[in-house]
């Protein structure tokens, strides 16, 4: 569009010198105000619990703004106090109730300090965003409030006229949890998932529901998201692999209560072709919680009978997809059925488990008639859930394979690499691509499979190749050893294991981490590539900073089945106008524990860098656009003073 034109068409919108000027100052000062605080996380692997506490407590920002600002003022149990008010506002007001009563002295004391402290936390933010974010119900007063200056003689009676009314009116408690829920929306402006929000832990379908109504997140997704992507679009292998995920780790209940999707068919094959499992490899890894042994046992005759069924469907299709390479993954053909050993790359392995009593010999693929029966009906009731389309059509259209924001890249896994570390060349749908391309060739595929409803179906198949693909961007390992830990037991473990591609050593560098911070057109001296999916191993000291710094791979382990590995629970990464920081968590034990306990979060954190001076909106992607609309409002002042473009007055 030729320039006059579109000022004419913004002239629309600021008809007059005055329209114009007022939004040139109004931007040229948000411009200047202070970048507001983004917070990432990764690998959440259904801990809502710990994702709850996290979001609640800002990650620890809000006591130790707590701490600032009521320094000499309240001392450690107050402060205590004080901050899981704001964390469980209604479940706190409950325990106070029981314990001593809810005073009038208390509302006011309670209300005073939790005004101040969120104007604190919106300070860095205009006016009108401040009023975006308050709720309806009680925005003109939480505005006078929040407006008001403590020392303004003038306003001291009506402020406190305010509060008392508030309390009289039997609001308090309302606007106790109002203010406590601008707190932590004011906290953290921008939250960035970088994958794996499925899968071993018990909520993920939790998870999705905060997402979806969280103020402002976006995903990078990870390879169990991509699995729950593409078994919400019905691929039968990523149905079976999910269910087979959820049993494993005693998670039925997320699929039956959670999403309503009917298990008995499943439930009744199982019984009817396993009843003689009752608790091998298939028994559940059980993180924290304990089945009785009824339970124990029909969950291992699911997982076993799911397992079967999904190796079936996969090697269907790794046969029809020549091009994924991935024939060493064809095991059922590689077995003598009735010694039950398995013949791979001219070794011999004795079976843990020689009972297969779904499998032909003849053709080992072909799903049983029950079989068939079964993955059908789940397709069916995976495509046909509400909650669960709900959650994939959100992660479709809030989420991406790699994300640049703010001077940083963002992506769960890998850029896949070859062994001279470059990028690897992979032949994807006929042409090769390598780098940025290639994650943009699986982004345009993951968009395309969620809309082509009745186009090349098995277009999903990619959706299972990036699950588990060797060069899986979300993946990134040669193989997926599943089938083999499952039915061999043998000494030597090199045959479980799952070699990661070249870029899991080479970001360990610092020239590696600016050929691909340039590769995406991010400035390798300033940004950062932020990862998750491999748990870092600070136990073993491990860093999570690489790269001399300019990577940090962030998974924690939040997830339970991780902290073993990691010795903690989880990192959150914030990125405020002044630093850089890496936050550690402890295991989050229970909302009952975070309520009684009287001592503030032992949070550690190590500082990753801090910049000269706080940076400002202008230093943001949003600060660039807003700088190119000043400078399109500066042109059309000067149309306007030229008589260019008529100005139009009421
Ligand atoms: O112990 P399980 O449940 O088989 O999971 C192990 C599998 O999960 C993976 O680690 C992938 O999951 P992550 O992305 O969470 O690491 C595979 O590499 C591995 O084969
Ligand atoms: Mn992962």
């Amino acid at each position: 569009m030729d320039e006059l034109k579109y000022l004419k068409l913004l002239s629309k919108q600021f008809p007059n010198i005055p329209a114009v000027s007022t939004e040139i100052i109004n931007l040229k000062a948000i411009l200047n105000l202070p970048k507001s605080t983004e917070h990432f996380l990764t690998d959440l692997h259904g801990e809502y619990e710990a994702f709850q506490y996290m979001l609640k407590t800002a990650s620890g920002v809000i006591e130790y703004k707590i701490n600032n600002i009521f320094d000499k003022e309240l001392d450690d149990i107050e402060k205590r106090d004080l901050a899981t008010l704001i964390f469980y506002p209604e479940e706190k007001m409950e325990k106070i109730k029981k314990e001593e009563g809810l005073s009038e002295e208390w509302y006011k004391d309670s209300l005073n300090k939790i005004i101040k402290l969120c104007k604190e936390v919106s300070s860095i933010y205009t006016r009108s965003k401040v009023r975006k974010a308050l709720p309806e119900e009680f925005a003109y007063i939480i505005e006078e409030l929040l407006h008001l200056r403590e020392d303004d003689e003038n306003k001291k009676d009506y402020h406190q006229q305010i509060t008392s009314t508030i309390i009289e009116i039997g609001q308090a408690q309302n606007f106790i949890i109002s203010l406590s829920e601008l707190i932590q929306t004011f906290a953290v402006d921008k939250l960035h998932i970088i994958g794996d929000i499925y899968d071993r832990g018990p909520n993920p379908h939790k998870i999705m529901d905060v997402l979806k109504n969280h103020h402002n997140v976006d995903i990078q997704w990870g390879n169990h998201d991509i699995l729950w992507m593409g078994a919400g679009l019905g691929h039968k292998p990523l149905i079976a692999t999910a269910i087979r995920i959820a049993v494993r780790y005693g998670n039925l209940e997320m699929i039956e209560e959670g999403y309503g999707i009917n298990m008995r068919p499943l439930a009744r094959l199982a019984m009817e072709n396993y009843k003689g499992d009752i608790c091998n490899i298939f028994c559940p890894k059980l993180l924290d919680k304990d089945l009785d042994e009824k339970e124990r046992r029909i969950s291992t005759q699911m997982q076993k009978a799911i397992a079967i069924i999904q190796f079936k469907l996969e090697g269907n299709l790794i046969k029809r997809r020549a091009e994924f390479n991935m024939n060493e993954a064809l095991y059922l053909e590689k077995i003598d059925y009735d010694k039950g050993i398995l013949y791979l790359n001219g070794n011999e392995y004795e079976l843990t488990d020689k009972n297969f009593p779904t499998i032909d010999p003849d053709d080992p693929y072909k799903l049983s008639p029950q079989e068939e029966e079964v993955i059908n009906q789940l397709s069916e009731s995976f495509k046909n859930n509400d909650k669960l389309q709900e959650d994939i059509r959100f992660l479709f259209n809030n989420g991406s394979m790699y994300k640049k924001y703010n001077g940083n890249l963002l992506f769960h896994g890998c850029v896949p690499l070859n062994e001279d570390d470059d990028f690897a060349c992979v032949d994807v749908g006929g042409h090769r691509a390598k780098g940025k391309e290639l994650l943009d060739f699986f982004q345009d595929i993951i968009r395309k499979s969620y809309s082509d409803t009745n186009g090349d179906k098995d277009q999903r198949d990619w959706l299972w190749y990036l699950w588990r693909g060797e060069y899986s961007p979300l993946f990134g390992k040669d193989r997926m050893t599943t089938f083999l830990r499952y039915f061999t037991d043998e000494d030597d473990k090199s045959l479980y294991k799952e070699n990661k591609n070249p870029y899991y050593a080479a970001r360990e560098n610092e020239f590696t981490c600016k050929k691909i911070l340039s590769e995406f057109g991010v400035d390798p001296e300033k940004g950062h590539i932020i990862n998750g999916h491999t748990p870092v191993e600070e136990k073993r000291g491990e860093s999570p900073i690489k790269g001399n710094g300019r990577l940090l791979v962030i998974d924690g382990g939040i997830s339970a089945a991780y902290q073993k590995k990691t010795g903690i629970a989880g990192y959150t990464l914030a990125y405020t106008h002044s630093e850089m920081r890496l936050i550690s968590h402890e295991p989050f034990i229970s909302k009952e524990e975070a309520l009684s306990k009287r001592s503030h979060d032992t949070v550690s954190s190590i500082r990753i860098m801090k910049f000269d001076g706080k940076q400002k909106i202008a230093d943001t992607d949003n600060g660039a656009r807003l700088q190119d609309d000043v400078k399109y409002l500066n042109k059309l002042f000067e149309a306007y003073e030229k008589g260019i473009i008529r100005e139009k007055y009421k």
